[in-house]
């Protein structure tokens, strides 16, 4: 029988902690859930007694976390407390791709993860499942395993692996109704039941046909996988954009037709300035780095293409922009809207926008940014962490504005950069009014209605158009 869980705690209150535990406290009343952070003022935003201020935005999350905090769901800095309380605690922290070292650039850093385990090693009085949430390389289970089974106090516990498949922007759609919950575990007895006792959980809510249990390296490489397919698509259809642009087809047209086989299917097929976001890039680097590690060169270098692909088109994104700008944006002032690395979440690691940014700054562009969700700070400090020039420069070169019209006002030309609904409500009659002529509009996002804008007399580029 496996047992009843009635106390977790998840290490972790970042996109993935915070959401993920909210939704398993609104559907399971009788479980206690604590999430805990070494971030203090993580903790107290999520702890804010007007919810809307919570540190992520998600549509719906204000909501659910109105609805658990309080009740059983707490957030909390006292890590030791909440891992000595629980009997599965889940490891949510982040696992970014290593900037020193052996594996540099490449490798997922696990420094944090080998930190949880050792505190859970050093605090723990009883048994614990231990729940894998991060994105981890295959086979990092055995070395959590090895670090809790060496501490000799005689605590039993269970290692699962339980990889998160949410998308920002939609987390609590996805939270609440995923396409599957995969589970995996340990072939012996123990190990079974604590798969059980963590299927149960999900029981609550999920049909049971959609939670998936499997082998521990099955599970964590399915994560790595599953990223690997969906970017493979977004390069796949961002390298015919290009072609499309020099022969004439439609991206869109081209989108259409392949997405109607059911084979293809239709989602993941929007040209795109180029996937960001903090998983996709970060989690395929790991995947070649292991492949490579296993002197398995030609799948590394498979994989390795589809984050070429997205660097190139980031990158052409920006040359066209200046090309188009008679060879030269210095001293001019571009707009963007959109910062975010796509709608409704206030993330942006790894956008586009960060990127072309950055090299229309290197060619001494003026970059006015409005974004309905990111900070001034947030966008500061994006561009500071490149180390592309001074944190002066960068602050005297590029202003956040909390307007879109004042942020196209007198603009040589407006690039789109995330695919927010609002932009395609915007009097556009207005803003080309207010612009330099002649009035420039890149869409990285194709959200603007093309012939509409071109009516008005904008010179409009679309991607793959
Ligand atoms: N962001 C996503 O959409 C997404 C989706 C699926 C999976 N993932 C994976 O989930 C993991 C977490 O991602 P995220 O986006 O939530 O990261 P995040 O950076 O938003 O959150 C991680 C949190 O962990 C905290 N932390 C780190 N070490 C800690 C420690 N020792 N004790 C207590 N707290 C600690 C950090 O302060 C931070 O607040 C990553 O492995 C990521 O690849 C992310
Ligand atoms: O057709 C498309 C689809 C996506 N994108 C871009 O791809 C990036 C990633 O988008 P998406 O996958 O929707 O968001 P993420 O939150 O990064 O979610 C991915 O990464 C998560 C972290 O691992 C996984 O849990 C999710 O399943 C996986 O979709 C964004 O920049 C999108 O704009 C495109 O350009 N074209």
């Amino acid at each position: 029988m496996a047992k009843k869980i009635t106390k977790i705690c998840c290490i972790g209150a970042g996109y993935v902690g915070g959401p993920t535990m909210a939704v398993i406290a609104q559907k399971c009343p009788g479980i206690q859930v604590t999430v805990v952070d070494l971030n203090q003022a993580r903790i107290a935003a999520w702890n804010d007694p007007d919810t809307e201020n919570i540190p992520v935005y998600e549509p719906g999350l204000s909501a659910v976390v109105a609805e658990a905090r309080g009740r059983n769901l707490f957030f909390s800095t006292n890590v030791d407390e909440a891992i000595a309380e629980a009997e599965m605690i889940f490891i949510s922290v982040n696992t970014p791709t290593k900037t020193y070292g052996t594996g540099k650039g490449m490798a997922a850093d696990l420094k944090y993860i080998e930190l949880c385990a050792r505190q859970i090693a050093r605090v723990s009085k009883t048994d614990k499942i231990i729940v894998e949430k991060s994105t981890l390389p295959v086979r990092t289970a055995e070395a959590v395993k090895s670090i809790l089974q060496n501490t000799g106090n005689n605590v039993q516990f269970q290692i699962l692996s339980n990889p998160e498949f949410l998308a920002e922007g939609t987390a609590v759609e996805d939270l609440h109704a995923p396409d599957r919950i995969l589970i995996g575990g340990d072939p012996t007895e123990e190990g079974q039941e604590a798969l059980q006792a963590l299927v149960d959980v999900y029981a609550n809510w999920v049909p049971r046909e959609k939670i998936l249990t499997t082998n521990l390296w099955s599970s964590e490489l399915s994560k790595l996988t599953a990223n690997a397919f969906l970017a493979q698509r977004v390069s796949s259809i961002n390298a015919l954009s290009e072609l499309c642009e020099h022969t004439g087809a439609d991206v869109f047209e081209v989108a259409r037709s392949i997405g109607t086989d059911s084979r293809i299917g239709p989602k993941f097929l929007n040209a795109s300035v180029g996937f960001g976001g903090s998983c996709f890039q970060k989690d395929i680097l790991n995947l070649v780095y292991i492949a490579r590690s296993y002197g398995l060169q030609q799948v590394a270098d498979y994989w390795e293409q589809v984050i070429i692909m997205n660097d190139h088109q980031k990158r052409r994104f920006g040359t066209k922009i200046v090309r188009t700008l008679y060879n030269t944006v210095s001293g001019k002032k571009i707009a963007f809207l959109g910062w975010a690395f796509k709608k409704d979440t206030n993330d942006t690691r790894e956008s586009a926008a960060i990127y072309v940014a950055d090299d229309l700054l290197n060619e001494q562009a003026n970059i006015a940014v409005y974004d309905p969700k990111v900070t001034a700070d947030q966008i500061q400090g994006d561009l500071n962490y490149l180390h592309s020039r001074s944190e002066a420069e960068n602050s005297a070169l590029v202003t956040a504005v909390t307007d879109p019209y004042e942020c196209c006002k007198g603009a040589h030309a407006i690039a789109i950069m995330t695919e927010w609904d609002e932009f395609k409500t915007y009097d556009w009659e207005r803003i080309y009014a207010n612009m330099t002529k002649p009035a420039f509009l890149f869409d990285g996002r194709n959200v603007v209605d093309r012939k509409k804008l071109s009516d008005i007399g904008f010179k409009v580029y679309s991607i793959g158009k």
